[in-house]
């Protein structure tokens, strides 16, 4: 066999350490747990990144997908930490983290019709392990919000747009998807759905004109919810509101440790 050069092992001499390297955005089909389903097959963007010692030139690559493909079949929420762990263990590393990020899809039911569809949620898994496991769940719900300010104001109408709230939290018990986009979707002016008959356009149009909100008021709503929901020790909520009389969006965001308020 012909003995190829490993540039990779050979020493770096500029005493810097590297604190993530690894490789970005891999497209790989994973599995997540589904409330009314049991499992939700769906192809995620992956990140995979171990820590590097001064001494090295550089990690080796190959190796990261060589682990996604030993979990073929079987990336899901439980193997996170075996993961990392082979991670850790394979690239010789002191830390390791993977970040997932996945599209999740929920049926919703239009508001008065009842109609059926299907809604997309962006989800995230960020996972660390350097001496401990670290866990953050992440997930983006889209929602209307019609402006309080607009509508004080104008003899007719109110500006309204789409927004984006993205919830990260840590909890100490299992917490689904589908119940944390719920709570999420009850702090905008109305939540959105992907297919709405007239009746259903109707109550989505007048039930956000009854329920103006502010930036402020989704993250500070959204807060209250977190701060209510035993489980959950951290979290941060952001609010984008992509404006629709503005090229420019209007965005708040809130972090609490919730080990430190109480
Ligand atoms: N470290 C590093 N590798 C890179 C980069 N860009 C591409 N690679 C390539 O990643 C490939 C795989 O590297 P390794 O994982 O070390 O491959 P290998 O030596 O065959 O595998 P092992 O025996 O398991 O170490 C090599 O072809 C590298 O050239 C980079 O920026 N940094």
């Amino acid at each position: 066999m012909i003995r190829m050069p490993d540039m990779q092992k050979s020493p770096d001499t500029r005493k810097i350490p590297i604190n993530k390297v690894g490789v970005k955005d891999i497209s790989y089909p994973i599995v997540v747990m589904d409330k009314n389903r049991k499992f939700q097959q769906t192809v995620a963007r992956i990140n995979m990144y171990v820590d590097l010692p001064h001494h090295f030139k550089g990690t080796h690559m190959s190796r990261f997908v060589e682990i996604l493909n030993a979990y073929r079949e079987d990336i899901a929420l439980d193997k996170m930490e075996p993961i990392l762990q082979k991670m850790k263990e394979k690239l010789g590393a002191s830390s390791a983290h993977l970040e997932i990020e996945f599209p999740y899809f929920i049926e919703k039911c239009a508001p008065v019709s009842g109609a059926r569809s299907l809604m997309e949620y962006t989800c995230t898994f960020s996972g660390s392990l350097g001496q401990e496991f670290d866990f953050v769940l992440g997930v983006q719900v889209p929602v209307t919000s019609l402006c309080p300010c607009s509508k004080e104001l104008s003899r007719y109408g109110a500006h309204n747009q789409r927004s984006h709230i993205t919830v990260r939290l840590r909890y100490t018990d299992f917490i689904w998807i589908e119940d944390l986009v719920a709570m999420i979707e009850e702090c905008g002016s109305s939540p959105v759905w992907s297919l709405l008959k007239r009746v259903d356009e109707q109550y989505v149009t007048e039930r956000a004109y009854e329920n103006p909100k502010f930036v402020e008021d989704i993250v500070r709503e959204v807060t209250q919810k977190l701060l209510a929901h035993d489980a959950i020790t951290w979290f941060s909520v952001e609010a984008e509101n992509f404006e629709s009389i503005h090229k420019h969006s209007a965005y708040a965001s809130i972090e609490r440790d919730k080990k430190m308020t109480d």
